[in-house]
């Protein structure tokens, strides 16, 4: 059974004069254990396709299925308490809450999904050495270079131990030595058996992936 699929899934922002067809009949599927890239010109509906596989997001028209599970039909709380159990999500943006310390950014997840506070602790600690920042743990966002926020943000995603891991164009905001330890740490996360689902236009990026998916104008015109 896959992890993920999506049937014709169509979404279509706005009315009349301004209606947008972002998506236009979507079929994918996505196994446990891939690495897949979502790729295309800017304005297809990679972005739109990823935070509708994610939960964050409902489709106009389609289902979308997480192992085996029909999430359509789901209320707003139980996408959310699905997408906080299995999903982790990086944004070209990284979203970190600037009040809050590396620690307590990648703490917020386990709070919400309400571990105590010593296991919390422990396990942002452990998690930000692993993505080599043990030395970063009580700066803020503002004190730490974007590739830094970076990979609090992938900590963070981390913290619930997802099965899949959404990612915006990760490295679209560092320079490429940042973007590359990104890249790397996402490979081995796949690697350990984590989901990727990357959205990215950058050729060199989608050689992470195990697979590449080609979008155009709302469809997918190929499943590399
Ligand atoms: N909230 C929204 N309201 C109206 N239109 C939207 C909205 N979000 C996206 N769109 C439109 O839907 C289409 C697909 O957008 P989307 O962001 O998914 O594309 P993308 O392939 O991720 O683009 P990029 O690579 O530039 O980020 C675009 O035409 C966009 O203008």
């Amino acid at each position: 059974m896959a992890l993920i699929e999506g049937r014709n899934i169509w979404k279509i922002y706005g009315s009349g004069e301004a209606k947008t067809y972002a998506l236009r009949g979507i079929d994918i599927s996505i196994n446990e254990g891939e690495f897949v890239a979502i790729m295309g010109p800017s304005g297809c509906g990679k972005s739109t396709l990823l935070n509708i596989l994610g939960l964050l997001d409902v489709p106009t028209r389609g289902e979308v299925y997480i192992k085996g599970k029909k999430t359509t039909l789901m209320n707003e709380n139980e996408r959310a308490i699905f997408r906080r159990k299995i999903s982790g999500f990086i944004f070209q943006q990284f979203h970190l809450i600037k009040t809050l310390t590396a620690l307590e950014n990648v703490e917020l997840p386990m709070i919400l999904d309400e571990k105590d506070k010593k296991y919390r602790r422990k396990r942002a600690k452990k998690l930000l050495e692993m993505v080599g920042l043990a030395e970063r743990i009580y700066h803020y966002p503002n004190q730490l270079s974007g590739g830094q926020q970076q990979r609090v943000a992938i900590a963070r995603a981390l913290a619930n131990n997802p099965k899949i891991i959404f990612a915006d164009e990760p490295t679209g905001n560092l320079d490429s030595k940042s973007g590359k330890i990104v890249m790397d740490l996402l490979k081995e996360l796949n690697e350990k058996g984590i989901t990727i689902i990357m959205v990215t236009h950058d050729k060199d990026l989608a050689k992470y992936a195990s697979r590449i998916i080609k979008m155009k104008d709302g469809k997918i015109v190929s499943y590399e």
